[in-house]
């Protein structure tokens, strides 16, 4: 068995990705190579995408997905999407079902290139997000951040989608909050026994929602596209918009929008949006010793 496996820089609407090939393997990515891979300024990341032989019938790959803390992440809705173009580029397939440890995804890759990825159905159960609290709404669950009688955050929807979200109605620009300052204090809240992403979301039509997220495992991400979906739920659940509308991701880059439409007939949430591959090399999984193809810097790794 080879030491080096292949893999992929990519991004989702800038939340950096690194699609890792372990297909005819038995090894994975270890927690110790994704602290090296994203300690190097070239292959820092936000999540690692594992590709592994499908373990289910019908299903076409395993994905295991790590963040960049080393920690294992249940979902992931912008690598999902770079998942899909890289393996339609090398298969010439447009539809793919994927099994991760939250269940079942099935995806496909639009004529545009734009991809979509049933993210199955959002939880509500307070025990299944999981919160520390039993709350019977959790559409509006008692939480709040800065000064007692005026704080600068409060009462977040709080759901699954596979991965625990929070999401913040704001008032203003999402960009105005110091979401690096409160980013871990709320990932890393008692509410969250699992810790959870933290999402600022602002309503800027009746179809349309800006969006800013602190990553679980990850920090401040340029995207976040199973947020971009807690969000989308939280409005329609929440009466500010219906069950389709386009987020206008804050911080992408380049600057981006993702679809999303929670499906009135079976409730689940499909994301359409772009991937966008950047380079490919080769790294070890044990070690996270890495070279990029075809150029001097892989020699000198
Ligand atoms: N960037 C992802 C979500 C990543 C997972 C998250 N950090 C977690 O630990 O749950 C996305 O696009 O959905």
């Amino acid at each position: 068995m080879s030491t080096t496996v292949e893999f992929a820089r990519m991004n989702g609407l800038g939340n950096k990705i690194l699609v890792v090939d372990m297909r005819g393997r038995p090894d994975k990515v270890t927690p110790a190579a994704a602290v090296a891979l994203n300690a190097d300024p070239h292959t820092e990341f936000d999540q690692i995408m594992a590709i592994h032989d499908p373990k289910a019938e019908g299903t076409d790959a395993f994905i295991d997905i790590l963040n960049s803390d080393g920690s294992k992440a249940q979902a992931c809705g912008n690598g999902t999407r770079c998942v899909v173009q890289a393996l339609a580029a090398e298969t010439g397939r447009k539809v793919f079902t994927f099994q991760t440890v939250a269940g079942i995804l099935n995806a496909v890759e639009h004529e545009n290139g734009t991809i979509s990825v049933d993210m199955g159905r959002p939880v509500f159960d307070w025990d299944k997000i999981p919160l520390a609290e039993e709350f019977h709404d959790t559409s509006r669950i008692e939480l709040q951040i800065g000064p007692i009688d005026n704080p600068v955050l409060h009462s977040p929807s709080a759901m699954s989608m596979g991965n625990p979200h929070a999401i913040f109605w704001v008032d203003k620009d999402v960009m105005s909050y110091d979401l690096a300052r409160f980013g871990p204090l709320l990932e890393n809240h008692p509410m969250f026994p699992e810790r959870a992403n933290i999402t600022l979301a602002q309503l800027t039509s009746p179809t349309s929602l800006t969006t800013r997220t602190w990553e679980r495992g990850a920090g401040l991400t340029l995207a976040c596209g199973s947020a971009a979906c807690s969000a989308a739920v939280s409005a329609a659940r929440t009466g500010r918009t219906g069950r389709k509308v386009t987020i206008n991701v804050a911080s992408a880059k380049p600057p981006g929008t993702l679809s999303i439409e929670w499906r009135e007939r079976d409730d689940h949430v499909i994301m359409t949006g772009p991937a966008e591959w950047e380079w490919s090399g080769r790294l070890d999984p044990s070690t996270g010793h890495w070279s990029r193809e075809g150029t001097r810097e892989a020699e000198a790794q």
